[in-house]
């Protein structure tokens, strides 16, 4: 009988390595479809199978998944990242597995048209504006009033995504994204949004039902750059449910609603207010700390629905998960890091991660790659696991010699490729 496997097409920094994992766990042999398999450092040091292919052409993933299917049994296709998670629902389609829809989740990814939409529907949104150019941007400011939030109308990570607090902000934030600095996949858009102001939570959705709900804060603006994350979130039930309902009332406004959804919301002076929808799973550590905090292995019920098994989503337990997040505190040569190893040992600390090592330049670009590591702790209570990751954040210590010239760190800061 022939061997089944599950299709994983390209992948994420993180998380990418927890859905190979899980399929795994699950009795099914991965294989990952990558433009540029030596992107994924996981991948050789696990001995995992990837076929190298132009993952932006559906014809030529097609055509390998079809060879695929002469060697294995083809369970599922999926993939954690969401530039495409579109070309996987149209996988699905063609192969007749279960899937997204890819019409629903095209449209999703767009910012604009997903502001649309969920406005359309009477979803609570900041108000917006779509701008191609810098006259555009700024009547659009105007209009709206500032502060606002600019950013690309499509992107993750916070990429782009900046706070503009005056005419200047708005000016720089203007030229960065259009001056050649951003990277388009395609011509250049930009939302002008009225700043939501108010604390930040996100939802994890499977199907229709929330499973989870984090609270965050974010390091110094004018930048969104994850700092803190808890799950479950600190709320009455009463705002729970607020949360629930208008998280739920984005899934028909959007016509998703199969598989998992992650929400990002504001509680403004009108109550929540929704930043963004994602049509996918939250990226990790979030997967991790719902597991930690529910008992419900949000990765792994995905790809039970992927391959057309039953999930589980009933959760086990309810502990409080944390997770705090290493920032620089400025730009230059990481001279050295370490206590981490002290940390991972205070009972309590499931995981600390460095994404650097000594010798690299740290050029902060305000996004997710800012990060130089995260420590999640969990315990049965909010006030233990607060103390368990205090100890363990004491512990961590690094030092950054700046850059001796300012060419230096311009040759660091050259623009980056999307994921
Ligand atoms: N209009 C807004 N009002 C308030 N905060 C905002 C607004 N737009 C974006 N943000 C903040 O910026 C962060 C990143 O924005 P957004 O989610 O749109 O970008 P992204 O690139 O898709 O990021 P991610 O992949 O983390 O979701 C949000 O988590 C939110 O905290």
């Amino acid at each position: 009988m022939a061997k089944k496997a599950l299709i994983l097409v390209e992948g994420t920094r993180n998380t990418g390595l927890l859905y190979i994992q899980s399929t795994k766990y699950l009795g099914l042999h991965p294989i990952i479809l990558s433009a540029n398999p030596a992107r994924y450092d996981y991948l050789a040091a696990e001995g995992n199978e990837a076929v190298h292919v132009d993952t932006d052409n559906l014809d030529a993933l097609i055509r390998e998944c079809s060879r695929l299917r002469a060697t294995y049994d083809i369970a599922g296709i999926t993939s954690s990242a969401e530039s495409f998670y579109a070309t996987v629902g149209k996988l699905c389609r063609h192969f007749d597995l279960p899937g997204p829809n890819p019409a629903s989740i095209e449209r999703c990814c767009d910012k604009f048209a997903q502001r649309q939409l969920l406005a359309g529907a009477g979803v609570p949104v900041p108000a917006y504006r779509v701008a191609a150019n810098a006259t555009d941007v700024e009547s659009s400011a105007a209009e709206i009033g500032l502060p606002v939030i600019l950013k690309p109308a499509v992107g993750s990570g916070s990429r782009g995504v900046r706070l503009c607090r005056n005419i200047d902000e708005l000016a720089e934030q203007t030229t960065y994204l259009l001056g050649g600095k951003h990277i388009w996949r395609s011509s250049p858009r930009i939302l002008v949004e009225e700043f939501a102001q108010g604390p930040y939570y996100s939802v994890d959705i499977m199907g229709n039902e929330v499973i989870g709900v984090a609270a965050a804060d974010f390091g110094r603006p004018p930048h969104f750059v994850f700092r803190e994350c808890t799950y479950p979130a600190l709320l009455t039930d009463d705002e729970h449910q607020r949360i629930a309902d208008v998280s739920l009332s984005c899934l028909p406004a959007l016509s998703l609603g199969w598989g998992p959804t992650n929400i990002e919301l504001r509680w403004t002076k009108c109550g929540p207010t929704v930043i963004e929808v994602n049509p996918r799973l939250a990226g990790s550590p979030n997967p991790e700390m719902v597991q930690l905090a529910y008992g419900v292995d949000l990765v792994t019920e995905h790809i039970k629905l992927v391959i057309g098994d039953e999930w589980n989503l009933s959760r086990r337990h309810s502990h409080t998960a944390t997770v705090q997040c290493l920032l620089p505190d400025r730009d230059g040569t990481l001279d050295w890091i370490d206590g981490d190893s002290l940390a991972a040992a205070i009972p309590g600390v499931t995981q600390v991660k460095l994404f650097v090592k000594p010798e690299t330049p740290i050029v902060r670009r305000g996004d997710y790659t800012d990060k130089i590591g995260h420590i999640i702790a969990a315990s049965p209570t909010r006030a233990q696991t607060a103390a368990i990751l205090q100890r363990a954040v004491d512990l961590i210590n690094w030092s950054i010699t700046p850059f001796p010239t300012a060419g230096e760190r311009e040759q660091y800061a050259a623009p980056y490729l999307p994921d």
